[in-house]
């Protein structure tokens, strides 16, 4: 089963209703520039409505005091989205002990070159690239050629995000054969507020049940 994260949440209803709806992971955003940023402490009530959803902490070249607090706020996956280095993303995973997921800005076939360079990050996210001029590089709802990912093989368990949406979710995961998906933008209709209908829509398009009640 395809697997889905629902990411830049900051409603703790929102958060039990994705986690209701099958969100198998929820992407907290601490990038203080985003407007899905939450601090660490609204992060510690809205982790207390996870239900099974496991949480992941977005965080964009991070220094070693916040992947501390947020490591012991106890979230298992930390997600770079920043410009780290290999050997800074090895470093924080020895740091918090977490599992490291990078993500990756991609627009040509050349850009999946740097994925290799990361031996040991546990996950990736193959996402968009951030748009020329754009403070920060995720969440921006636009998505990239899925025919670059063709014949190319993941080298750790990876979600495809980037524009994606209800209405295009289902095409993307047939175009790539991801094993998962990331979406931020895709199921908000006011830029930073999750969407109840979208995110129901999002899910059930990505696990291939777009027609039940
Ligand atoms: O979502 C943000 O605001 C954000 C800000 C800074 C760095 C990363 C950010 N988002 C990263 C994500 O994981 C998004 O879900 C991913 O880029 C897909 O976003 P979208 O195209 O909006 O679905």
């Amino acid at each position: 089963m395809v697997t889905v994260k629902i990411c830049g949440l900051r409603d703790p209803d929102m958060v039990a209703f994705a986690a209701r709806e099958g969100a198998d992971w929820i992407g907290f955003n601490f990038v203080p520039q985003s407007p899905r940023y939450v601090t660490p402490e609204a992060a510690a009530t809205l982790m207390l409505r996870l239900g099974k959803a496991v949480p992941v902490a977005l965080m964009a070249d991070p220094d070693d005091a916040l992947v501390m607090q947020i490591a012991r706020l106890g979230f298992p996956v930390l997600q770079l989205h920043g410009q780290e280095t290999p050997e800074r993303a090895k470093e924080i995973k020895s740091l918090t002990g977490r599992d490291i997921w990078k993500a990756f800005g991609v627009r040509e076939r050349s850009d999946l070159g740097q994925i290799g360079t990361f031996p040991d990050i546990d996950g990736l996210l193959v996402d968009a690239k951030a748009p020329d001029g754009a403070a920060f590089g995720g969440g921006h709802g636009q998505a990239f050629d899925w025919s670059i990912l063709k014949g190319w093989s993941a080298p750790k368990p990876w979600l495809l995000a980037g524009g994606l949406t209800p209405d295009n979710v289902a095409e993307a995961l047939r175009q790539t054969g991801a094993p998962g998906v990331d979406v931020s933008s895709g199921v908000e209709r006011i830029r930073g507020l999750k969407d109840r209908e979208l995110v129901r829509a999002f899910i059930r398009a990505a696990k291939g049940r777009p027609d039940q009640p």
